[in-house]
């Protein structure tokens, strides 16, 4: 144990070092300010530049540095949010966290030190170094850590909440440091229990994978949550980590366009999400082209030009075998066919030619084409021969030259009956077209679970509005267990290249249409390019409240393991016995009495406004409200002090129901109570009943 003088001179020396870390920092920012007013309406380019160089500079303020290696062979190195030199000689002041040589302050344990005698935890206010929390760390005993060893637990048990999350990048664990390093260049699923840390985990692995490849800030790289709330909830953490170019939306906020005007009931929900929706609707596309049984004619300048089936069928093989989109490849068929119309046109122009005086003279040949002899007798009739195509003087000649021939296809495809007619048998589409044409809405509005059948059928169309067409380099998907099937083909048409972090867990699937296997939902996109990382340690819900979810746990999912909680809350969850009627009064008082932190209470979407009438509370929520009243569907990946569950056994009834349960109960960090109106769910009977209210 170090004494208290050793304790104080080394916060003294390390205020020193941290103070030196802040006056480099403030070098850099001026020197970036100087260099954005510079840049300032001459040069946009560079002006983004420094804007964005500001902007990671202003944002690495708290925390900067927080941790110290002491290695085996002397040498001691700076972990923070950032990497620092020295102006003169380029000595590294402080190691960016992200770096290989900063990975052991996230590794080293007991048994496996990776080279570090010394791992140093700091702790600072501001600009004040106010603890420091040394390891010491015993020679390499064996190459892997023990399983399930916390690193710096203090720190840990330590890390506070504010009810928006905040970066974990001091007190990152070592099985999240693997997946956060993890250099697979495919899709990389992160399963794994309630408060395993999932989310922050793969807003970490963003951040360091924008350090590594640093291409991806100009591919984009895209978050997709399952809420605005919980894109709120995760709001500030790559900022902190000085991470600002990173997209986030929710399926429905990627296509912007789309106005969302109504809600599907679930069975219909399933439906528009199932796999098959993509083959339905690349069939209605396919079923508004057609081949006419008769051949087709239309008057163009007086004259009747017709089509036969055979040539229709032609142009439209022409047409799909150009892999185009619908709407693109109308034009191959359109122009194919108008070659048809004029070379048909012209035969017919070039076997009749008429004097000057308006006489009509035999004028072609059986294929269209002047011979000498035709030339002649054209001549003697005052027909003038462009004299630039006299040149081939022995072969038959055209009347008509390809110029001609070109301005003759441009008017056919302007002409008006032409186009109807062309757009009879290959009609120009829009997505709304044929999603309204599979799914009639009488009042014309759009659901979510329309938005991924307007994405599919705007690629098969070719639809080209900027929202449909965005792609990203490296796209994450949170809470991916609820993306159905059509969703899953939304999210892989933005990122082309099939890089991806997927985090989610199956035993939290609410939506029917949802995942119940990865393999089953990535396996047509990627085949087995994919790959799963699991985390075990569960850092929010205390033991006693995963305990209270064991029976739901073992009914509804007994091929899972649950994570093992690394915290106790002191106190076990409760329940409590009331009537419908009573439920309001129950709820206000239970809110009433809270006095503590955040409380949320989760309820069956059938008492939702009536708990929030009769709690006085806003019909929307923001987060940071000390109380609010949420859906377990609006739960999802959130956390709160308290959490009060109201009516479970409507919850359950639902048909995923358990799943939405367990993620009501997962949410709270310190307390759980339930509130049941009637008998208690057999899977909730072994929580503790409370003493029934007085009166
Ligand atoms: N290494 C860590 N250090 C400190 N806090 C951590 C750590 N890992 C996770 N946490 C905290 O645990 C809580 C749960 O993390 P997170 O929301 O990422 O988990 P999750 O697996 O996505 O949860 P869920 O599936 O239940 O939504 C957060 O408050 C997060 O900050």
């Amino acid at each position: 144990m170090p004494t208290s003088d050793e304790t104080d001179r080394e916060l003294v020396l390390e205020q020193e070092y941290v103070t030196a870390l802040y006056a480099r920092l403030d070098t850099l920012r001026a020197h970036a300010a100087t260099r954005l007013s510079a840049a300032r309406d001459a040069d946009r380019d560079a002006m983004a530049l420094w804007q964005a160089e500001l902007a990671r500079l202003e944002s690495v303020e708290d925390g900067l540095c927080f941790g110290r290696l002491d290695l085996r062979d002397g040498r001691r190195v700076y972990v923070g949010r950032l990497g620092l030199f020295h102006d003169e000689d380029d000595e590294q002041l402080l190691l960016d966290w992200r770096a290989p040589a900063a990975q052991p302050f996230y590794t080293a344990t007991m048994a496996a030190a990776h080279g570090v005698r010394r791992r140093r935890r700091i702790t600072t206010r501001g600009r004040v170094v106010l603890a420091l929390d040394d390891e010491l760390l015993a020679p390499d005993t064996a190459d892997t850590a023990e399983e399930g060893a916390l690193v710096g637990e203090a720190a840990l048990m330590a890390a506070d909440r504010t009810g928006r999350m905040r970066d974990i990048v001091t007190t990152l664990q070592t099985e999240q440091d693997h997946i956060v390093r993890d250099g697979y260049a495919g899709v990389l699923v992160v399963q794994g229990g309630p408060g395993t840390g999932k989310t922050a985990v793969a807003l970490h692995r963003l951040a360091y994978l924008l350090y590594t490849r640093p291409h991806l800030r100009t591919r984009g790289v895209l978050i997709v949550g399952p809420s605005e709330v919980f894109l709120d909830h995760i709001g500030q953490v790559l900022p902190g980590l000085g991470e600002h170019a990173v997209v986030t939306g929710t399926i429905a906020l990627l296509r912007p366009d789309i106005r969302i005007g109504r809600t599907d009931p679930a069975e219909i929900a399933e439906v528009k999400g199932g796999a098959d929706m993509a083959d339905r609707i690349a069939a209605a596309v396919r079923s508004r082209v057609r081949v006419p049984d008769e051949p087709v004619e239309v008057e163009f300048e007086q004259q009747t030009v017709r089509l036969d089936p055979s040539d229709c069928r032609r142009a439209l093989d022409m047409a799909t075998r150009s892999g185009l989109p619908h709407n693109q490849a109308r034009l191959v068929f359109q122009r194919r066919l108008v070659e048809l119309m004029a070379q048909r046109l012209t035969d017919q122009l070039e076997s009749v030619v008429f004097t000057d005086s308006g006489d009509a003279i035999d004028g072609g040949s059986a294929d269209g084409r002047l011979s000498p002899a035709d030339l002649r007798a054209l001549a003697a009739a005052g027909v003038v021969i462009d004299p630039g195509r006299e040149d081939d003087r022995d072969g038959p000649r055209r009347l008509l030259d390809e110029d001609d021939v070109a301005r003759l296809r441009s008017a056919l495809l302007t002409d008006g009956a032409v186009c109807r007619m062309l757009d009879g048998l290959w009609p120009p589409l829009t997505a709304r077209q044929v999603v309204t044409g599979l799914f009639a809405d009488p009042a014309g509005q759009w659901s979510t679970a329309d938005i991924p059948l307007l994405d599919e059928a705007a690629a098969i169309l070719g639809e080209t509005s900027a929202a449909a067409r965005v792609t990203f380099g490296h796209v994450v998907v949170d809470e991916a267990q609820e993306l159905s099937a059509m969703a899953w083909r939304m999210v892989m048409r933005r990122c082309p290249t099939r890089s991806m972090t997927i985090v989610g867990d199956l035993a939290q699937t609410s939506d029917p249409a949802g995942a119940s296997s990865w393999d089953r939902a990535l396996r047509p996109h990627v085949r087995d390019r994919w790959r799963l990382a699991q985390l075990t340690i569960n850092y929010r819900t205390p033991a006693e409240i995963m305990a209270a979810t064991g029976d739901l746990f073992a009914a509804h999912h007994p091929g899972l393991r649950p994570p093992r909680s690394v915290r106790a809350a002191g106190e076990s969850p409760r329940r409590r016995r009331t009537t419908l009627a009573e439920l309001p009064h129950v709820v206000a008082d239970i809110a009433g009495g809270h006095t503590s932190g955040r409380l949320a209470i989760i309820t069956p979407p059938a008492h939702l406004a009536m708990l929030r009438r009769s709690l006085r509370l806003a019909m929307t929520t923001a987060i940071t409200d000390p109380v609010v009243v949420l859906t377990p569907v609006q739960a999802k990946g959130l956390e709160f002090d308290s959490v009060l569950i109201i009516d479970p056994a409507a919850i359950l009834a639902t048909p995923l129901g358990h799943n939405d349960l367990y993620v009501a109960m997962t949410r709270a960090t310190r307390r759980l109570e339930i509130v049941h109106p009637g008998p208690v769910p057999a899977e909730l009977s072994r929580i503790q009943e409370r003493t029934p209210f007085p009166g």
